[in-house]
């Protein structure tokens, strides 16, 4: 790093655990040509097979050694329960320039894990975006773009290593957010910990009866959809923070009694449905995926090979932007997607394009 410049890209970047949230890292680092040589670490010789394969890191490592002294940025990335016993491996290690850095979901105990090693510069982090599905195949870099990313120092963390680890989160394309290590593992209880439990719970009451799984539609699948990450790496995860998980449950339990007792008072109801709204659709995370509805734009479609492949060609051809795009129906003659674009004007433009090739478009919103 040059002194004084806002960017620091880094030599050599080593990646302990190249699954879903490593691999995303690694692919944020080389989209954004913020790492010379990526190394991978992990236990499984499919995962690193995998990742070289999908072109996520140029150096695959089955273990630990010497050639960490190499690295000027250490990121781990493997499940909780894994990241001490990964962190006494690594120090023996690492150098004392490198920037270290954790992705794990609980945030009370590795910092001094990495103290009580006598590693300096580890700064504990926790990206707050993911997926159900694990595994390198599943991560990218888009992954990262506008997430929360939370950073938990110690007053033994340096403020040079906090200021680096800010710089690179923010070159990532996401925001970090600094908080003490406890408060951030009691707010993520109840944002992340809780509904992963209440995911199982629903999961666990349709599993009664087949008929209700026939039932099941959207409103089901949206709210159990974490029910579907790793058994094993989230049970870790919930028993991990699991003081705080208590607590969250508790208010849970306390909420839904509220709820059960509106029933019988349709305003307190009312008022409860109305506040729920409120809060759900000012949500920064629907704020930020959504796109205003003015901007969407409904393409019918033939039934014939490459309709999208079309669509997709005229409207880059007039370098308009999809941002989003999605299958509304389809049936047997045809069916109808929408286009989510980025600017108000792209849609009267979009429009008239798709017309002149025959298409027929609607507005939507
Ligand atoms: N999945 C999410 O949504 C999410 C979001 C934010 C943070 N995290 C955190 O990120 C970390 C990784 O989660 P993920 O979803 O990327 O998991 P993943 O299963 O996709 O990847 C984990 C990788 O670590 C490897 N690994 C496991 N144990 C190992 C060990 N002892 N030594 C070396 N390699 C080992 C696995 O082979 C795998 O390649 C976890 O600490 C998790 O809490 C996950
Ligand atoms: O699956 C997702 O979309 C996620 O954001 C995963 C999620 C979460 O639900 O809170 C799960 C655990 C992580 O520590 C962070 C994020």
């Amino acid at each position: 790093m040059s002194a004084g410049s806002t960017t620091e890209t880094f030599g050599t970047v080593a990646v302990a655990g190249v699954g879903l949230i490593g691999g995303s890292v690694a692919l944020g680092l080389r989209d954004r040509l913020l790492a010379r040589h990526i190394v991978g670490l992990d236990a499984s010789a499919q995962a690193l097979e995998e990742a070289l394969a999908l072109g996520v890191i140029d150096e695959a490592r089955t273990s630990p050694g010497e050639w960490l002294s190499a690295a000027d940025l250490v990121v781990l990335a493997v499940p909780v329960k894994a990241l001490s016993p990964m962190a006494r491996s690594l120090a023996p290690f690492l150098s004392n320039a490198a920037l270290i850095t954790d992705v794990g979901s609980v945030k009370t105990g590795i910092a001094v894990e990495f103290e009580a090693l006598g590693v300096r510069n580890f700064v504990p982090g926790h990206p707050m975006t993911g997926s159900e599905r694990g595994g390198v195949a599943n991560a990218s870099a888009g992954l990262l773009e506008n997430a929360v990313w939370v950073l938990t120092p110690t007053e033994r963390t340096p403020l040079t290593a906090l200021a680096r680890m800010r710089r690179l989160i923010e070159q990532l394309g996401a925001a970090p957010v600094v908080m003490p290590p406890d408060a951030h593992d009691k707010l993520v209880a109840t944002i992340s910990h809780l509904p992963y439990l209440a995911s199982l719970a629903l999961t666990h009451m349709v599993a009664r009866d087949e008929r209700l799984s026939l039932l099941a539609a959207g409103g089901f699948r949206d709210l159990t959809r974490v029910a579907s990450g790793d058994p094993r790496m989230s049970r870790d995860m919930v028993v991990e923070n699991k003081a705080a998980l208590r607590e969250a449950l508790q208010s849970f339990s306390r909420q839904l009694e509220h709820l059960a007792e509106t029933l019988d008072d349709p305003d307190e109801l009312l008022a409860a449905a109305s506040e729920g709204k409120r809060t759900r659709d000012n949500l920064p995370v629907v704020k930020r995926s959504l796109l205003p509805p003015k901007h969407d734009l409904v393409v019918a479609v033939p039934d014939k090979p490459n309709q999208i492949g079309a669509i997709t060609r005229i409207l880059g051809e007039a370098s308009i932007n999809i941002k989003d795009i999605e299958v509304l129906a389809i049936r047997e003659h045809g069916g109808a997607i929408r286009l989510g674009l980025e600017e108000a004007s792209d849609v009267d433009r979009a429009a008239a394009l798709l017309r002149e090739e025959g298409y027929t478009t609607r507005h939507r919103g």
